[in-house]
């Protein structure tokens, strides 16, 4: 029997939201996966430095999928100094999990879209699958994507969970617009983001006086 594979889902989660939460539960569900580990990120090199600090966001997304089953949190990324690239973090947990273990990284379209800036991202084709979901303006198709990520794509579709890692499968996910620049924006403003945020969210937010509250 081939065995089960682990969710990664890494992430800003600034502050974690519903399609966070949508989009692991689906891939879970979609893909058998064994689990799913939280990893939010400590030090993003990538973008702009996040509002909230490390350790609140790890609050929130430990908030957000408690009594949860097959999510787990993975506070190394958000606990270390060193920038929070993926390929060390999968290199981490290929030693945790050994080199037969499917691993499937979880990733929006939009997040996918940006792969040939990450720091040696060709690297994470033989540490993970790429589980990549639909996201409202952002086109999964190889014609929009820059040329050396449509050529991994277009050649890596056909690749099997069964093995270790090296697939790029899209999926469907039906979670909306949300986003958390939106959110936060809402949030500030005084308006309710309603059931964009995991329940206990907002009231962690307005605890800590995060994002302008
Ligand atoms: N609405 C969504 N649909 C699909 N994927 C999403 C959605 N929101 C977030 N994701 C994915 O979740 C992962 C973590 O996202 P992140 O924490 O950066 O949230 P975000 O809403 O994209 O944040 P921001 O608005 O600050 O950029 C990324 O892979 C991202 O693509
Ligand atoms: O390793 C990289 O260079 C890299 C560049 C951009 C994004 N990532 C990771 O991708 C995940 C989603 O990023 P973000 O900005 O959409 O929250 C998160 O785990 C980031 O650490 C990683």
């Amino acid at each position: 029997m081939p065995e089960t594979a682990i969710g990664i889902l890494g992430g800003t989660f600034d502050p974690v939201h519903s399609a966070h939460l949508a989009l692991a539960e689906t891939a879970r569900q979609r893909f058998a996966l064994d689990r799913v580990l939280w990893i939010p990120a400590g030090q993003p090199r990538h973008r702009d430095a996040p509002r909230a600090t490390a350790s609140d966001r790890l609050a929130m997304v430990e908030i957000a999928i408690a009594n949860r089953p097959g999510f787990e949190l993975d506070a190394s990324e958000a606990r270390s100094d060193a920038p929070s690239y993926t390929v060390p973090t999968l290199l981490r947990l290929r030693e945790r999990f050994g080199a037969t273990k499917p691993l499937v990284l979880l990733a929006g379209a939009d997040a996918f879209l940006g792969l040939p800036s990450w720091h040696r991202w060709r690297e994470i084709f033989s540490l993970a699958h790429l589980a990549v979901a639909t996201r409202p303006g952002y086109v999964l198709d190889a014609a929009v994507m820059a040329p050396e990520l449509a050529a991994e794509f277009l050649q890596r579709q056909h690749g099997s969970l069964a093995a270790a890692a090296g697939a790029i499968m899209p999926f469907t996910l039906v979670a909306g617009t949300v986003s958390a620049t939106e959110a936060r924006t809402m949030i500030k403003a005084g308006r309710d983001p309603g059931d964009w945020l995991p329940p206990g969210i907002l009231d962690y937010i307005r605890t800590h006086h995060l994002y302008g509250t």
